[in-house]
């Protein structure tokens, strides 16, 4: 079991998956924090409390191991999280969770930030890690529903919501004798916006930086690096294929990829006054991250919940939108959202239900439903002349 140290800061991580344990539970331990990892999976808890130390391990041109250590595991919903959340020497909370998760994890902080405030009235900040334009906000949303006036009053004084980019490709840990241990590739990047803290981030996390610039880092992130994700991950698993090198070593496939990226990369140069040899250069490297033989990473972990993908603002549709606001081309991009809508996987509850949507209302109506580009519309006709054509290469 592990103890944490007189003074030693502490954080509150939820989620101890392969993000919260690869990346951001890592850096928290490596910059002195004793991390709190919170989850519901309870064997995963037991792992936690009973294995020392997990690994880290780096799987790129040069290999590395890091060793972590200085965390213990509590379950979600045990009052454990509210005590630590309510100590002094916790500064900071952390989430990687998934997007849908927040709402079932707010009512948690807020409980156990009422700890905090009747325990004395010490800042903190909480930084929420998911994939989602304007997470943290979000998650603030939810926890201020179950707080009092005065405690909100509190909250907005002094309880930073800093909303964040993160981004480093963990996939789905390879089977060790440590089940702890995880597999990441080299590149990583923390982004946070400072205006969201209340309080400094002491000590400082190594790996993260503040900024004053956050949708640009958000967008850029998300409209790239998970839109061609996505798109490798749709394509690939239409043609039968399990993993995202093995999608990309698909010519036709890396095409569409590259051509949605330049698609969304002239949108984002647009709206946020990129460098266009610095985003060029920015897509490279995505793609070549991409192609990493070691991550072995799977086309079904790269497109899970279709629908969180399919949303307004998200990684598909938040691109092409941009996209057609300044009159811009989206053909590839429209291939890619089409090939999401062949995603069928029967336990994944969010393609069950898009798949079912198709048999039911039949494509056409479907992509209004899921895409909001009405019947008649160029981008709908694009969507559906795509969908058509990778269903017919299928059969
Ligand atoms: N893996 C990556 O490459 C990566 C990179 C950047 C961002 N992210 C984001 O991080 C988040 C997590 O992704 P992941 O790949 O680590 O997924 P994951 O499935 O490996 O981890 C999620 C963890 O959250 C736990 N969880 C689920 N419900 C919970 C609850 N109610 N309370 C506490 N814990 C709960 C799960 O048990 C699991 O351990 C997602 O939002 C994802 O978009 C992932
Ligand atoms: O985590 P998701 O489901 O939002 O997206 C799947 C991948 O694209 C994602 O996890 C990337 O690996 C990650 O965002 C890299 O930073």
């Amino acid at each position: 079991m592990h103890e944490r140290q007189p003074n030693q800061p502490q954080a509150v991580h939820f989620g101890a998956g392969n993000i919260g344990r690869g990346f951001i539970g890592a850096l928290l331990v490596e910059s002195g924090y004793f991390v709190v990892f919170a989850d519901v999976d309870t064997k995963l808890i037991k792992e936690l409390n009973t294995h020392d130390s997990y690994e880290v391990h780096v799987l790129d041109e040069t290999e590395r191991t890091e060793e972590i250590h200085s965390y213990s595991g509590v379950l979600s919903h045990a009052d454990e999280v509210l005590h630590a959340i309510a100590q002094p020497h916790t500064r900071l909370i952390t989430t990687a969770v998934g997007p849908n998760v927040l709402v079932r994890i707010a009512p948690i902080i807020a409980k156990g930030l009422q700890e905090r405030l009747a325990a004395g009235d010490s800042p903190l900040n909480i930084i929420a890690c998911e994939n989602m334009v304007g997470q943290t906000e979000t998650l603030g949303k939810y926890v201020r529903r179950y707080l009092s006036d005065e405690e909100n009053a509190w909250l907005g004084d002094k309880v930073g919501f800093a909303n964040c980019s993160v981004d480093r490709i963990v996939p789905a840990a390879a089977q060790t004798e440590n089940p702890l241990d995880v597999g990441v590739e080299d590149f990583s990047e923390w982004a946070v916006d400072r205006s969201g803290l209340r309080t400094p981030i002491e000590p400082p996390v190594r790996g993260m930086t503040l900024t004053d610039a956050l949708p640009a880092y958000i967008e850029r992130k998300l409209y790239t690096l998970n839109c061609g994700h996505a798109i490798a991950a749709y394509l690939g698993f239409a043609h039968g294929l399990d993993r995202i090198d093995q999608a990309l070593a698909n010519t036709a496939i890396l095409q569409d990829v590259r051509g949605a990226l330049g698609e969304s990369g002239a949108a984002l140069v647009r709206k946020h006054g990129f460098d266009e040899r610095e985003h060029e250069q920015y897509v490279e490297r995505a793609l070549h991250r991409f192609v990493n033989p070691k991550l072995h990473d799977d086309v079904v972990r790269v497109g899970r919940q279709p629908l969180r993908k399919l949303a307004k603002g998200d990684r598909l549709l938040g691109p092409t939108v941009m996209a057609r606001e300044y009159g811009l081309p989206v053909d590839h991009l429209a291939r890619g959202i089409a090939a999401a809508f062949l995603f069928d996987l029967k336990d994944d509850p969010q393609s069950v239900e898009l798949i079912g949507k198709v048999d039911e209302v039949g494509i056409e109506r479907a992509v209004v439903e899921y895409t909001g580009f009405e019947a008649g519309s160029d981008v709908h006709g694009k969507i559906v002349e795509a969908y058509l054509q990778l269903k017919e290469s299928k059969t």
